[in-house]
């Protein structure tokens, strides 16, 4: 029978209840306990090199474990992989680029082998799990030179990969001087799966532009001699497993604690790894905008925000925090009160279900992204919402959740006074219109579900034509 392999740089933690401080494992769990199958990937561990890594065989075999109807086969990276593929080239040069932050992406070719050579090596052990009908679904901008890896190992399956991030204009990307040899490797998958229509409308002109190649009809693309199926397949949450943590956790002793702290105040909360790409630094700011000209709401209110650090020995990640943890002192020293602390930063994570609670005590959901794929703490938040008395989420304009939640208060997040007067209409909205724009949206949220993402993207790689499988 028919098995889905999915491959991702990041596997989620085995252990139910742990911290998943990342939409993509979050959201492949969610997907794969439902179909069950295989989900290989890296273990989150480094060894150190002890042969020159390009000499080394496909190495141990991975570890297993089981989590329900989900076998987990994971591998370790040397230190040298480490440090050239994921600190490197996935995130020091594609996530920048990917995120339109190319002042922040730096190139080196050594990284960027370092980078073809993890392909090489997850590809290698994938040959040794996969049965000829299995089913491929890649994952995320870590693996784009995955699928010519496997070709060139001989595996016929059909391949499909999912980009979880934006992509980029062809101009953007085409500050990396390997752009050409990236696209060439993506058109090796027989299906590109991406989160909004301008993700996929970006690559299509990248490869019509300058690799020659054709837009057919329904998404398909003829090039490099091959025809690649595209399309677009926006990840969604299971609203009501979410709305039913948020009331579940309703007596747990953290949301007490964190009543008791408001005594009454209005809770404003954003949650998400410290990311530069998340513009936490343009929210501060518009946060001090907003109590600056309104005094009324001085003890009314607090922000908090969550802010796991994240791929933390890559140089931009160190100096947004370094940043954010000065911003944040002298908001509250400006602010701050013998009994009010305007702006709550914790740089800790939480698991997801104790998240859920807290989102629904929120009266605004802050979600201010520069540039994000989708943003499942948007859709989290509001899923987690009562009904009857549902809070506002403010949105970015350039999170690809914008294109379904558009009964948000959207924002452009570089404009600090207009995300400022939204914190005040959003604290300030009547019952009436809150439930209006929360029905508004969860009724999005149940069509675009996370089983809906999962069951069409595998379906059409089931259901690939013959002739692309051909052409392999
Ligand atoms: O694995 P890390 O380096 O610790 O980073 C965590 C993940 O971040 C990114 O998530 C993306 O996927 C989400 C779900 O589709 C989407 O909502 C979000 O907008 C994206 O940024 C990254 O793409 C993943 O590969 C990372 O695992
Ligand atoms: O302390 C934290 C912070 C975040 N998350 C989860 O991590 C995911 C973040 O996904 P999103 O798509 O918003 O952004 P990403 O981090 O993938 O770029 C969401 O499911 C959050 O609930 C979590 O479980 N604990």
């Amino acid at each position: 029978m028919s098995r889905l392999v999915v491959v991702s740089n990041r596997v989620a933690p085995i252990n139910e209840g742990e911290a998943t401080a990342g939409g993509l494992a979050a959201g492949v769990m969610d997907a794969l306990r439902h179909t069950g199958g295989l989900w290989f990937g890296w273990s989150g561990q480094t060894v150190p090199d002890v042969v020159p890594p390009e000499s080394l065989p496909p190495g141990l075999p991975p570890a297993v474990a089981r989590s329900g109807p989900v076998t987990l086969y994971t591998t370790d990276l040397t230190q040298r992989d480490y440090d050239d593929y994921y600190r490197g080239f996935a995130n020091g040069t594609l996530w920048p680029i990917l995120h339109n932050q190319t002042g922040l992406a730096r190139f080196d070719w050594a990284e960027f082998e370092g980078y073809r050579r993890v392909n090489a090596h997850f590809a290698r052990h994938l040959a040794d799990l996969v049965a000829p009908d299995d089913v491929i679904w890649a994952h995320d901008f870590h693996l784009l030179c995955l699928a010519g890896a496997l070709r060139a190992l001989g595996l016929r399956n059909s391949i499909g990969i999912f980009l979880h991030t934006p992509f980029p204009a062809p101009s953007v990307l085409m500050t990396v001087p390997v752009h050409a040899e990236l696209v060439r490797a993506l058109c090796q998958y027989d299906l590109i799966g991406f989160q909004t229509e301008a993700d996929r409308t970006a690559f299509a002109d990248y490869v019509c532009r300058e690799l020659g190649g054709t837009a057919l009809e329904g998404g398909l693309l003829a090039a490099e001699g091959r025809q690649i199926r595209t399309g677009v397949y926006p990840i969604g949450v299971d609203v009501d497993a979410l709305r039913a943590e948020a009331v579940a956790g309703a007596d747990q002793p953290q949301l007490a604690a964190l009543r008791s702290g408001l005594a009454g105040r209005a809770l404003m909360m954003s949650v998400e790894r410290l990311d530069y790409s998340k513009g936490l630094r343009q929210r501060f700011a518009a946060y001090e905008r907003f109590l600056a000209k309104h005094p009324e709401w001085h003890r009314q209110v607090e922000y908090l925000q969550i802010a796991p650090p994240s791929r933390t020995d890559v140089e931009a990640y160190q100096a947004i925090r370094r940043e954010l943890e000065g911003e944040a002192g002298r908001i509250n020293g400006r602010f701050a009160d013998l009994d009010w602390t305007p702006l709550r930063y914790l740089n800790r994570s939480f698991p997801r279900r104790a998240l859920m609670p807290l989102y629904a005590a929120a009266r605004v959901g802050l979600v201010t992204p520069l540039r994000d794929g989708m943003n499942l703490v948007a859709k989290e938040y509001v899923s987690a919402q009562d009904p009857a008395d549902p809070g506002v989420l403010v949105l970015s304009q350039f999170a690809g959740a914008a294109r379904e939640l558009d009964a948000a208060l959207l924002v452009n997040p570089h404009d600090e006074a207009g995300v400022a007067d939204a914190l005040a209409r959003a604290l300030a909205m009547p019952l009436a219109e809150r439930r209006e724009r929360h029905a508004a949206m969860l009724k999005v949220m149940r069509h675009n579900s996370l089983e809906r993402w999962r069951d069409r993207f595998v379906g059409d790689l089931h259901a690939l034509p013959p002739r692309a499988l051909d052409a392999a």
